[in-house]
């Protein structure tokens, strides 16, 4: 299945899977090559790619970060072993190139792509490159990021900067909010595991919100984890929760206001369709990536920030209520702006690999 094919990798997390899948689609709307992929066992992309359009290989790997001495002993051991297994495979079905957009799950065959001297290529979505990353930029025929600030963490790559690549379904019109007529939905999003500490916000603000303002509901997505104990508690009749939402380019065409982290490919959604968001970056993030994605939504005037900390129940209730009481100014928040990211990454893949020729 590798042999001549465009291998994507990333996973872990959405953030790192969907810009693969979005390059993915991409790819596969512009060439006949055959596309592969190669996950982790233990990522989202475990759960997400069976039985979708394409053969793919999950390996035994976890991540590095924040772990104690011998956890991380054991994820160097794993990701050797999955890397042996790629390389011992590719040394005689050479994939063309690969595509690596991050996370634990891209380790393997990036590694084993440098290791074979395959083509590779890696993108990049938040201001502060990731480790993987970092380690395999300057080997990398580009590197392509979704802000421009990463560049200055990743000195001597040859960076292009493209933007975060969204799902095919998003590159579409969407229906403008003023269209929308009652009930207007608040929907909530806690990144692709889910927000704890925003959970617990939206769980104390929610009850006020929606008496005070009948014609909303609420859909509440809560990460799989805390979805059944949270279930079980007491909340408003129109307050419904959902632990993780398929075709999320629906779910933000039908909402009127979105409550949601800061990760950069739910930064990119939003922007595509077009939504207005009160937006609760995760505190602590890889430097910090989660706030400058917010103050980068809030300075292009499509969002508003509220930060994590004590009493943010409050600020994000007044927050949320300012808008859903005033609908011009939700309005001025909906800037909609087409994602070109699959395009200016596929064209400096085309380019790149057709340079090699000569
Ligand atoms: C805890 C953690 O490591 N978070 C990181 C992770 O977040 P996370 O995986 O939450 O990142 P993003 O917000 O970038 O992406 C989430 C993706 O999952 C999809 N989705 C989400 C929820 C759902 O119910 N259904 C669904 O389809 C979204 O549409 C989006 O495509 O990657 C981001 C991008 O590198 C980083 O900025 C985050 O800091």
């Amino acid at each position: 299945m590798y042999a001549e094919s465009l291998v994507f990798t990333g996973g872990g997390t959405g953030g790192h899977f969907f810009p693969a899948v979005a390059l993915a689609e991409g790819a596969r709307a512009r060439w006949d090559r055959p596309i592969t992929f190669v996950g982790a066992t233990r990522g989202i992309e475990a759960r997400l790619l069976p039985p979708g359009p394409w053969p793919y290989e999950l390996l035994d790997v976890e991540g590095f970060v924040g772990r104690s001495p011998l956890r991380t002993a054991r994820a160097a051991w794993k990701l050797f072993r999955a890397w042996r297994i790629l390389v011992n495979t590719w040394r005689t079905y050479r994939p063309w190139a690969v595509v690596g957009t991050g996370g634990y799950g891209a380790g393997p065959a990036l590694l084993a792509a440098r290791s074979l001297g395959i083509p590779y290529f890696l993108h990049e979505s938040n201001a502060s490159p990731g480790l993987l990353v970092k380690r395999l930029a300057t080997g990398a025929e580009g590197v392509w990021c979704g802000m421009a600030e990463a560049s200055a963490g990743l000195p001597g790559a040859r960076c292009v900067l493209a933007g975060t690549p969204v799902r095919e379904a998003f590159l579409r019109d969407f229906q403008p909010l003023s269209a929308q007529r009652p009930p207007y939905r608040l929907l909530v999003l806690g990144g692709s595991g889910g927000a704890r500490a925003l959970n617990e916000a939206v769980f104390q603000a929610a009850p006020g919100l929606l008496e005070r303002f009948p014609q909303w509901d609420l859909l509440h997505q809560t990460g799989a984890g805390p979805f059944a104990e949270l279930s079980a508690r007491d909340r408003h009749p129109r307050h419904r929760l959902a632990p993780f939402l398929e075709f999320m380019d629906r779910q933000l065409e039908s909402a009127s206001l979105v409550v949601t982290r800061a990760g950069a490919s739910t930064c990119a959604e939003l922007q595509a369709a077009g939504r207005p968001a009160v937006i609760v970056p995760m505190p602590g993030s890889a430097g910090d990536h989660q706030v400058a994605n917010a103050r980068a939504m809030e300075a292009a005037g499509r969002a508003r920030v509220v930060l994590q900390g004590e009493g943010m129940h409050l600020a994000l209730a007044e927050e949320a209520a300012r808008l859903m009481g005033d609908h011009a100014r939700l309005a001025g928040l909906a800037r909609g702006e087409p994602n070109r990211a699959t395009d200016i990454c596929l064209d400096d893949l085309a380019s790149r690999m057709q340079n090699r020729l000569h």
